[in-house]
């Protein structure tokens, strides 16, 4: 497994946030974590991370992402925040360089090659006629395409994404999950995401977790998660399964 995780615990302000999660994503496969508000999806990404205390087991890579220096650790997992602060006065180009950081040593600067990974990463994402716009001029869409840039320059065989699309409208929703995929498939990336969209995650991950209250719920393919049951009592919400392109669910609202 390229990222492994047993028996994750985790205590915010003295409360239970995450019991029990286990997690297996086998390398190149796409997993997303769903789950209602409050799941605790974010925690989850951020204690494999090591961003958060938490009991329990986690191998990233053979890693255990929170033994290593954040420098070690960049190079082996990327990470793509829901909400990041951005240094304000920075450009698109030099915030998506940071990603290669990792790999430029201490008091060296980077590399023409370094420049050149930025540059494609932002043509892959049509951010290249943005590369010299200051981090506070965009629109919140791509502020979080920008965000997914500096992860995707850091070139790691493991990318946890948060909440990747919510910002984004469907055309490049469409454009970063495609990307995505085809980097999983081109380069044997492993993929974890939240995503609210369970549509679209059951479009393309192959495998869920349905995480609710900070334990899993459901996990497995898309078409044995996303139940009319499950988003029933998980989400409190009433929807249509429809069997949609490759057999995967295609869910809509059914109004009450
Ligand atoms: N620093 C903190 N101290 C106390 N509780 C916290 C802290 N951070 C998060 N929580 C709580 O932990 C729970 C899980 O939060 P988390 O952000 O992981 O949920 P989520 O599933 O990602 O939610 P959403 O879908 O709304 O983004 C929530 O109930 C939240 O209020």
């Amino acid at each position: 497994m390229t990222v492994e995780v047993r028996g994750l615990g985790v205590e915010l302000g003295g409360r239970p946030v995450l019991a029990g999660v286990s997690l297996d994503a086998p390398a190149g496969s796409w997993t997303a974590v769903i789950g209602p508000n409050g799941a605790g999806k974010s925690t989850l990404l951020r204690s494999v991370l090591g961003l958060l205390p938490a009991e329990g087991e986690v191998r990233v890579a053979g890693e255990d992402p929170r033994t290593l220096k954040p420098r070690q650790r960049a190079r082996v997992v990327a990470y793509a925040p829901q909400a990041p602060n951005l240094p304000a006065g920075m450009t698109v180009f030099d915030y998506t360089l940071l990603g290669r950081s990792p790999y430029i040593p201490h008091l060296g600067r980077e590399s023409a090659r370094d420049r050149a990974i930025a540059g494609e990463v932002l043509e892959r994402l049509d951010l290249t006629s943005f590369a010299d716009r200051s981090l506070d001029q965009l629109s919140g869409g791509e502020r979080q395409r920008v965000v997914l840039a500096r992860a995707l320059a850091q070139q790691t065989s493991v990318l946890l994404l948060d909440e990747p699309t919510s910002a984004l409208d469907i055309g490049h929703q469409q454009q970063v999950m495609e990307l995505i995929d085809r980097l999983r498939l081109s380069d044997g990336l492993t993929v974890v995401t939240t995503i609210h969209d369970l549509t679209l995650a059951g479009q393309y991950a192959d495998s869920l977790v349905l995480l609710s209250a900070g334990r899993v719920a459901a996990d497995g393919p898309p078409g044995e998660v996303l139940t009319r049951d499950a988003i029933e009592e998980h989400f409190d919400a009433r929807v249509h399964v429809a069997e949609g392109p490759g057999g995967r669910p295609v869910l809509s609202l059914e109004r009450p």
